[in-house]
Order: structure tokens, then sequence, then C-alpha cells
């Protein structure tokens, strides 16, 4: 039951009269990069049209990172590049500013009737309970039916708040134009008063100390090791969870070190195999760590696809290499041939690999 303040049989009926029938199921596209972009800086701008098909997600951003004084030319600039570009199989989103901002309104009122018929997802800020959804929801619903748009636009959420944590679940619920949710951790951390001066990714500090080994007569030896610990296991836990509970998708956010591939492919990975569907690329050279990252290797899909053969009509239990395989671990495989499928339907490259693979016996 979605935690809304609607009751069921209101659930799923327009917010305004003329306004498009509100999907009864998130459509499934895959969004591994969600691509951030500027749309007021004229060299970033000039490169999106090229950039269709190559990225999941093109979005324009209106919010943070884009200076005071070109919120205007930013809101412009995405009308013209959408109203001038074919997105193809590429989805195009925007991030509006947050809703306590003077220009939020502006983005809206503006974005909806010029450019909604292209538009697939807004995403907002800074979102604090189901009363921000509701009211995006509701302005939304207006806007769409003055535009005489035939289909809705979805909404996903920023987690950069501790209230916006706490409720997670209710906002995850508060809509059904609700697609996702993603981790904010720069304003996340701010809002929790961590000590961190990051955006995204981990911290040196943040680990865990080997306990001590001492000698016969009580002197310690050795080295102690240490292992760093992710800052961001607990909040993308319960942003995967809320969101499988309402049948949405969860996304890691931004990794701030543009330069340090490796510990953003290490952070993507994590959110990867913890639930979450894609994340943030905030340079062109974080797209392929993505689309790396978040579509399954050759070598699980080969194990998968083997469990669902030997698994026959999918109960019961068998031996595979040693190792036990029965319905759960069945499922699990299955969200993995599924995505791989998906995915195969909108990428050649991953489609060729994907049908080569040979499964034993
Ligand atoms: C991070 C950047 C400021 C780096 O820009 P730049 O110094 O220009 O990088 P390069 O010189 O390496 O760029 C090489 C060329 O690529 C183009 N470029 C760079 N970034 C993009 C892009 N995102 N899309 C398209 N093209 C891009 C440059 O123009 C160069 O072109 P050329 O000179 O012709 O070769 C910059 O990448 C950037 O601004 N990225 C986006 C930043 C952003 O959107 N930040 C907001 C999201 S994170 C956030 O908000 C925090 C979150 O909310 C939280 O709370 O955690
Ligand atoms: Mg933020």
């Amino acid at each position: 039951m979605p935690s809304s303040s609607r009751s069921a049989k209101d659930f799923f009926r327009p917010l305004a009269v003329g306004a498009p029938t509100p999907l009864t199921e998130v459509p499934a596209r895959p969004s591994r990069a969600i691509h951030f972009f500027d749309p007021s800086n004229e060299k970033m701008a000039a490169k999106i049209p090229a950039m269709v098909g190559t990225v999941d997600v093109l979005l324009g951003n209106l919010e943070d990172a884009v200076k005071a004084d070109n919120k205007v030319a930013a809101r412009e600039g995405l009308v013209k590049i959408a109203q001038g570009t074919d997105f193809g199989p590429t989805q195009l989103w925007t991030r509006i500013n947050a809703l306590d901002s003077p220009w939020v309104l502006d983005d809206l009122t503006t974005l909806v009737p010029a450019i909604g018929d292209k538009l697939d997802v807004i995403m907002v800020p800074k979102v604090q309970g189901a009363e921000d959804i509701h009211y995006v929801d509701r302005l939304l619903a207006q806007l769409e039916a003055k535009a005489g748009l035939d289909r809705p636009i979805l909404v996903h959420a920023i987690l950069e708040t501790a209230r916006g944590v706490a409720n997670v679940e209710e906002i995850c619920g508060a809509s059904p134009r609700m697609q996702g949710l993603s981790l904010g951790p720069a304003d996340l951390a701010a809002d929790r008063r961590m000590k961190t001066t990051r955006v995204g990714g981990g911290h040196p500090g943040y680990l865990v100390r080997q306990d001590p080994t001492k000698s016969s007569d009580g002197i310690e030896v050795g080295e102690r090791a240490t292992y760093q610990q992710d800052l961001w296991h607990y909040t993308i836990a319960r942003m995967v969870d809320a969101c499988a509970m309402h049948g949405i998708y969860p996304y890691y956010g931004p990794f701030g070190d543009i330069a340090d591939e490796v510990a953003c492919e290490d952070q993507f990975r994590n959110a990867f195999l913890l639930g979450c569907v894609g994340t943030w690329s905030l340079h062109p050279k974080q797209i392929a760590i993505a689309n790396r990252v978040f579509s399954p290797s050759v070598e699980d899909i080969k194990h998968a696809r083997r469990v669902v053969a030997a698994m026959g009509d999918g109960t019961g239990a068998v031996m595979l290499d040693g190792k036990m395989e029965d319905d759960a671990s069945l499922k699990q495989c299955l969200v993995m041939v599924r995505l791989a499928e998906e995915l195969a339907a909108i990428d050649p490259e991953l489609k060729k690999q994907y049908d080569a693979i040979e499964v034993p016996a």
C-alpha cells in the first residue's frame, strides 16, 4: 500500500482534469549512467547531441554546479537542446532547482510546456518528505493538462538530507510518478554534519583496525592492519530496500574525484552489488566506468544461465561445481539474466557478448 495521504482508490487517478493517467508500473529502462551537463556552458552543451546513443540518460542540470547568474541561461539552454535534438534511445532528464529556491517555479512552468513531451524524468533535489513529492506531483499534473501531454513525466528524488533519509519509505511511495532515488552524498554529509569535505567516495579516516597481536610476554608485535570502510553503506542499503519495496529504482550519485577512476569504479560496483541500477556521471570519462560496472559481466551471465538451465522447473535443489543452487539462488540469477536482456536490447556490443556465451552443462 503506497504511503500516500491519498486513498488506494484515488492513488492512480490524475491529479488534474485532462492530465495523463499515472502509470501503474515504472518502465524498466536501462539507466546505467545519468550524465550531468550544464546547459548554460556552451562548450558542454555543444557536445550533447553527439552523446545521444552513447549514454543511457542525458540530464540537463539546473541546480547546484550552475552559477546563480546562469540559472536562466541554463533553463533556456536546456529548452534549446531538447527542441533541437532527437534523443532516440537515450532518455532526457533534468534536475530542477530546490523547492525552496527562487528558480524552481520558473523551471517547471517553462520546461513542461516547452519540452514536456521530451522529458522522461524530473530529478528533485533535497527532498525532505512525501509533502515535497505531493507538491511537484500536483503541479506537474496541472502543467501536463495545460500542455496537452499524453504521458506523465516521472519524478526522481535525491536523498541528501537527514530528514529525507528518515522519510525514505514515504518518499518512495508518495506518488505513482516516483521513478527512483539517488544518493546525494555531498549535501547529505553537510546536513548530517559529517566531517568530510568530498563529493562522494570513501575517506581514509573511516576505518576499523585489526586487534593487536601480543607475544607470550604480553608485548604488542607486528603491524595492525586497517581496513577502510564505506561511509555510504547504510544510506545506500536503506535506499535500496525502500525502492525495492515500492517497485522503483535506486542509484548511487556523484563521485567527485574525476581523476581517481579506480576508486570511482569501486564505489559504483559496491552500489551495483547492493542493488542499485545506475549512477551519475559528471565527466564524459565516467560514462564508460558506469556502463561497465552496471552491466552484468559475461562470466556472471554465463553462470546465471547455467543455474537457470540446471534448475529446470525452478524448484528443488541441485549441485553445481560443489555449490548448492535452489529457488532463491535461481531468483538472483534471473535478476541478472533479465537485466542482461534489457541491456542487450539497447546496447549492440553487449548483445554480441551475451549472445556469444556458451552455457556449459
Ligand atoms: C567537473 C568539471 C567541472 C570538469 O570540467 P573540465 O575542467 O572542463 O574538464 P575537462 O577539461 O577534462 O573536460 C574535457 C572536455 O569535456 C567537456 N566536458 C567536461 N565535462 C562534461 C560534461 N559533464 N558533459 C559534456 N562535456 C563535458 C569539456 O567541456 C571539455 O571539452 P573540450 O575543451 O572541448 O575538450 C565538469 O566535468 C563538470 O562541470 N561536470 C558536471 C558537474 C556537475 O554537474 N555537478 C553537479 C552534480 S554533483 C552534485 O550536485 C552533488 C550532489 O547533489 C550531492 O549533494 O552529493
Ligand atoms: Mg546535492
